[in-house]
């Protein structure tokens, strides 16, 4: 075992949010005993997490949240290597070592090799979070860019900390209750790192209220679950299963292949979470003497994958068990401190990417891997999509070949392939509609292959389920969409969107919102748009730095009544309680894009409601896109006659009392982005002159370019027009839009209703406006009748 020192927690810390941090050695020499001089004969081998390490004052800012926190240092240790083996180990006097440790075993060489692999950690950790692979994997796919990029933001957690407590934990005999308490903290901490998720805050309520009783949970009775499974929800306060989660579980405990659909929200995590609990505490010791995971789940992104981890640490958060270890393997780590986590890992939870570069990276992992009993692929359509299923191609055809694998290694699909073994369990609230049709036994059947890139059939073949036919369970048959869910459109001037959304907005008044755009450019101008009208909006898009986008990711959590605009980065996966409204301000590029947006709204049984605002030429195509999602809810009606969504009657006076605002709004977010072009722009033409050796004069530059008038002139000319905005005018601008803002607006729907003093949009704004003035929002739902 390579056990990690060079990181270590800090016990002591009681609040591990703020703990989260990196330790370092002091290290005296590398290649000698240089210090062993001093005291020789006191000296004594020690292993690094037996020292008596010191907390190193660090200030209390977000800004190190990524790792600074909780430094610890320790002094007087030799690094002493071997030289005929290369061994390394650790002496230091007596007076270093911690009181309350286990006596070392003196493993020279385990606890050598863990601090190369310590040093390279650091490397690895601060090397800005890149991930070769999965950035490689990015690019044969730059439409689905955006969702790696948003796990990479979230992929800051410092999954070393929850294994070094996990080891600690399972440190042979020697282990004791410290550090028990040591590995729950840490894995708290992996979870904190999240910030909180429905799970997370369950899970906390359950941990925080040691005297709660937890609730009823009879109705899970009929799944035969453990006492120590029911004990865990009955913590989480889930009184019953989902249909999804009472469908699936007894076909996953009878030992069967399954492929589970079931709308947004809906649970589908502890489906397969459960089962896969249940086996472990049935087969704990068998687990933890194989030195083999239980279970690996695969997961199209790195934000989902350390969801999944969450919600499932939050199951095993109940104190009546030893709780599996979770290792959450994505990238943003080093390989080397993520195969160490995988040697004690008793679930992994991973993105294929990474998930490969470990297996490809050889030192025996892959041995491991082929003992698994449970192989989950969540957001199975996404995974197996074209430009996502390479790796997970990769690592299903390792897993099964019974020889020695070699990444340079032609796949060869004639080699021996092993017996199946363990169950293979795919889920997400979309399938491709042949596929579906052929799991349900009721389309064509016929072993051709399709083409191999784009098939996601073929990639479920490629997944050998143990069975010949898994079960396929359609928890809910006739939706994807979550039932407490209302969709709605809105239809305006493509010119008049910005305004639009503001009024919709203005309609949900405190509402916690997620706005979708197709474009960065677009989160970039709508996010300042919304904020000069004093709305609480946050940006989150792919090009944003990784601290930014992390705040964004909590401050939209935490805050009540905030607004997220976002790319699709946020179409899958995110599982934020409270989001209520959803607003397509570009329209999704695919259905399944469209129920995986809506689906961040109306979970667990909630509601929310999700609008598209459409220009008038695009209405045609998104009735086509809904009726397309809901064409199993209503099969009665012809492809003609069938509308799934109203048109939102939105008071069109009010709107147009709302324009001023918006209209001064967009002007200050325009000229404030231009000029950031513009200075952008300079930038690079001086420093492209410089490279040429020229004189940079941007007026010149702009004279030549005057005469090309060509596409795109018009635009360019109102550019041109906000980056001459001077400092007054733009500070009139904003004077003269806080009295805008500052004034009432009257619902125009009488005089007499004005002058009795009416309902204002402030009003609304601080959550205690009268809705009844804006009309038809009522009908917003999924009536067929229009
Ligand atoms: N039995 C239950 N009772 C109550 N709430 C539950 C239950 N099971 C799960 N939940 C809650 O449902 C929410 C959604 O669960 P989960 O993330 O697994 O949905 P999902 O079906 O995977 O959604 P998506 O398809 O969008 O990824 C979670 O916040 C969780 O707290």
């Amino acid at each position: 075992m390579a056990e990690s020192t060079a990181k270590r927690p800090n016990p002591s810390k009681s609040n591990n949010n703020k703990s989260r941090k990196r330790q370092r050695v002091e290290k005296s020499s590398q290649t000698g005993r240089s210090n062993a001089s001093k005291e020789p004969a006191k000296r004594q081998k020690v292993r690094l997490n037996e020292l008596a390490w010191k907390d190193v004052d660090m200030p209390d800012r977000l800004d190190d949240f990524e790792g600074f926190y909780g430094l610890e240092e320790i002094d007087d240790v030799d690094v002493v290597r071997d030289e005929t083996t290369g061994v390394i180990s650790f002496e230091s006097s007596e007076s270093k070592l911690a009181k309350d440790v286990p006596e070392p075993t003196g493993d020279a060489e385990e606890v050598g090799q863990d601090e190369d692999d310590g040093d390279d950690d650091e490397a690895g950790s601060w090397g800005g979070f890149s991930d070769a692979e999965e950035n490689g994997h990015d690019t044969d796919n730059a439409g689905e860019v955006v969702d790696n990029e948003l796990s990479e933001a979230i992929d800051s957690v410092p999954q070393a900390k929850a294994k070094e407590g996990k080891k600690d934990a399972d440190g042979a005999k020697g282990k004791t209750k410290k550090n028990k308490k040591e590995q729950k903290k840490l894995q708290e901490a992996e979870l904190a790192t999240n910030g909180p998720s429905a799970f997370e805050i369950l899970a906390e309520q359950a941990d925080d209220d040691e005297e709660d009783e937890g609730v009823d949970v009879s109705a899970w009775e009929e799944l035969d679950l453990s006492t120590e499974t029911l004990g865990a929800l009955s913590k989480l306060k889930f009184t019953r299963p989902t249909a999804i989660q009472s469908s699936a579980i007894p076909e996953i405990l009878a030992g069967h292949d399954v492929i589970g659909k079931a709308s947004t929200g809906s649970g589908k995590t502890l489906a397969f979470g459960i089962p896969i609990l249940e086996s472990y505490l049935a087969s704990r010791d068998e687990v933890k003497k194989n030195k083999a995971p239980l279970a690996m789940i695969i997961s199209p992104t790195r934000e989902l994958a350390h969801q999944i981890s969450a919600h499932l640490t939050a199951l095993c958060t109940g104190k009546t068990f030893d709780a599996p270890y979770i290792a959450t393997i994505t990238g943003g780590l080093s390989v080397q401190k993520q195969r160490r986590q995988l040697e004690t890992a008793d679930i992994i939870v991973g993105t294929p990417g990474r998930l490969w570069e470990v297996i490809s990276s050889g030192h025996g992992v892959l041995d491991s891997f082929k003992k698994i009993k449970f192989l989950v692929v969540d957001e199975a359509d996404r995974l197996l999509s074209q430009g996502h299923y390479k790796e997970l191609g990769e690592i299903i055809n390792v897993l099964e070949k019974d020889d020695d694998f070699d990444p340079e290694d032609e796949v060869d699909d004639s080699k021996p392939v092993i017996e199946v073994n363990r169950q293979t369990l795919v889920f997400s609230a979309t399938f491709h509609k042949g596929l579906q049709q052929k799991l349900a036994g009721k389309g064509p059947k016929g072993g051709e292959l399709m083409n191999k890139q784009e098939s996601m059939e073929y990639l479920l073949k490629k997944l050998h389920f143990r069975e010949e036919k898994p079960k396929f369970i359609d928890a809910n048959p006739t939706a994807q969409m979550a039932s407490g869910l209302k969709e709605g459109l809105v239809e305006c001037a493509g010119t008049e969107k910005d305004l639009f959304l503001y009024s919709v907005l203005m309609f949900h008044p405190k509402k916690r919102a997620l706005i979708f755009t197709n474009s960065i450019a677009a989160v970039r101008r709508l996010t300042p748009f919304l904020q000069n009208l004093d709305l609480p909006a946050l940006a989150l898009h792919s090009g944003m730095l990784q601290k930014a986008r992390l705040r964004s990711v909590e401050r939209f959590k935490s805050r009540a009544g905030s607004i997220l605009v976002a790319t699709d980065v946020a179409a899958r996966g995110l599982d934020i309680p409270g989001v209520e409204l959803i607003v397509h301000y570009h329209l999704p590029r695919a259905a399944d894009t469209y129920v995986h947006r809506s689906g961040r709204t109306a979970r667990a049984e909630a509601s929310g409601s999700s609008i598209l605002i459409c220009a008038p030429e695009e209405v045609a195509g998104v009735r086509r896109l809904v009726a397309k999602v809901h064409a199993k809810t209503q099969p009665s009606k012809s492809k003609k006659t069938a509308f799934f969504i109203r048109t939102l009657d939105i008071d069109r006076r009010i709107v147009s009392r709302l324009k001023p605002r918006a209209t001064l709004a967009k002007k200050l977010a325009d000229a404030v982005i231009a000029k950031e072009k513009k200075h952008s722009e300079n930038d690079w033409m001086r420093a492209a002159a410089e490279d040429l050796g020229v004189e940079y004069d941007s007026e010149t530059f702009e004279a030549e370019a005057k005469g090309k008038r060509g596409r795109g002139a018009g635009r360019k000319k109102k550019e041109k027009e906000a980056q001459g905005m001077t400092k007054a005018e733009m500070q009139g601008l904003r004077a003269e839009l806080k009295s805008l803002l500052a004034q009432r607006i009257n619902t125009g729907v009488s005089e007499r209703y004005l002058t009795s003093g009416g309902i204002d949009v402030e009003k609304l704004l601080q959550g205690s406006g009268n809705l009844g003035f804006l009309g038809d929002i009522g009908g917003l739902g999924m009536d067929d009748e229009e």
